[in-house]
């Protein structure tokens, strides 16, 4: 496997999963979750999402791929990101500047899926990326540098942690698919994927 990855299965007890539910669900009511669209062909993702944090990912045929520092839809900032995930990024990565984004990705049904793809639209590579799973567990695959070439198949359950760091920050990745009703988390089930980033060089 790619130097830099570390996988921290089971970091969260159930508790600290739903308090962090319970906090994220009230945020979500104005910070909406939105559904982005894709660059080229304005095809909606199967994953919807939202942003906390003084930036946020968003994308569509428009503007393509990018942070801005408010809601696309509300057009109003996004709220900052939860003291329980600034905690996590720092007893985790031990990286001093905090991160910027937080992105959340919500794997609602069948259709949900992440292709093969490498975290690149930010400045600073030194930072890792630190992603928190909830709910439904999934098939996350985990490849090299280049598209082609060995892969390899993690399955991220609720309150597991992974940390694409070093090498691994440029590594290619996504998710395959979630394997419904494994968790009872998400009342609804599905999957909350939560993703800590730096953009900006600290
Ligand atoms: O859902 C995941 O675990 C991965 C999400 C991801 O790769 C991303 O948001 O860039
Ligand atoms: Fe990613």
């Amino acid at each position: 496997m790619i130097a830099g990855f570390e996988y921290h299965p089971e970091y969260l007890t159930r508790e600290e999963q739903e308090n962090l539910l319970t906090e994220i669900r009230e945020m979500i009511k104005s910070n909406h979750l939105f559904q982005p669209s894709m660059p080229k062909t304005d095809k909606p993702f199967s994953v919807a999402m939202t942003s906390f944090g003084s930036l946020g990912w968003v994308s569509d045929k428009a503007g393509g791929y990018r942070y801005q520092s408010f809601h696309p839809v509300t057009k109003r900032p996004w709220l900052p990101i939860p003291d329980k995930l600034l905690s996590i990024w720092s007893d985790l990565t031990g990286y001093t500047e905090p991160p910027e984004c937080c992105l959340l990705n919500y794997y609602q049904n069948e259709k949900a899926k992440m292709g093969l793809h490498r975290d690149q639209d930010e400045q600073d590579f030194n930072a890792p990326v630190l992603s928190v799973s909830l709910g439904d567990s999934a098939l996350f695959r985990l490849g090299g540098l280049k598209r082609q070439g060995p892969t390899t198949s993690t399955k991220l359950n609720s309150g597991d942690i992974v940390i694409l760091g070093g090498e691994a920050r440029n590594a290619y990745h996504g998710i395959d698919r979630i394997l419904y009703g494994s968790s009872q988390l998400l009342k609804n089930g599905g999957r909350i994927n939560l993703t800590l980033r730096r953009v900006n060089k600290a």
